[in-house]
């Protein structure tokens, strides 16, 4: 029985905004994704928050997008990938949904994160390096908040957000 909200949490490229989509056609449950919801409330794209207001801006908006997200509707909720790295986010995931940790290997996310520039901290020379290292920073604190891991790689988004639906029945009949 799903009761609370089903938040996806991962490293850029791990499927949180395309297979969320596709959970929650399955679950039949609305969808909301934090990097859009931020969007649409600045009317303006996350290079640009990055930009003019820098990582800490951008992490201001995103705990409130959060919060207003927590005391919303049921939903599946596609976060961005650096959602965990503030305590309170990591509090209010617990305290407000069943956290799903997408996990995916260094070498697909490169891949998978490639075909687009719109993601600011992965503008770098070796962008490949970077993911290593949020990795390396991020790995312990998506462990620290899910209730499921599910790992994605070599699979499709749709054979992902089947295995989902699959571990959270098992993780919510235990
Ligand atoms: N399991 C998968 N197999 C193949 N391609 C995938 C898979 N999951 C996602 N993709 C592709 O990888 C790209 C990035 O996926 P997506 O935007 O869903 O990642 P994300 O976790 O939401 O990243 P971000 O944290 O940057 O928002 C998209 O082009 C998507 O189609
Ligand atoms: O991993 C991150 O820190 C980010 C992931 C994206 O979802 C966006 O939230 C933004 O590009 C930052
Ligand atoms: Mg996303």
């Amino acid at each position: 029985m799903i009761n609370r909200s089903i938040f996806l949490v991962g490293p850029m490229g791990a499927g949180k905004s395309t297979i969320g989509k596709l959970l929650a056609a399955q679950l039949q449950l609305p969808f909301a994704d934090t990097d859009k919801v931020l969007e649409e409330r600045t009317g303006a794209d996350i290079p640009w928050i990055f930009d003019v207001e820098g990582e800490a801006g951008f992490r201001r908006r995103e705990s409130e997008v959060l919060e207003e997200l927590c005391l919303g509707e049921c939903q599946v909720i596609g976060t961005g990938g650096g959602i965990v790295l503030l305590e309170e986010n990591r509090r209010q995931l617990q305290k407000y949904g069943h956290v799903i940790y997408l996990q995916a290997s260094v070498e697909q996310l490169f891949e998978r994160t490639s075909k687009n520039s719109n993601r600011p901290l992965l503008r770098v020379p070796d962008p490949r390096a970077r993911i290593e290292e949020i990795l390396r920073e991020r790995e312990p604190l998506y462990r620290e908040v899910a209730d499921v891991i599910c790992d994605t790689d070599n699979l499709t988004p749709k054979q992902a957000a089947a295995l989902v639906v699959e571990r959270l029945h098992g993780s919510l009949s235990q």
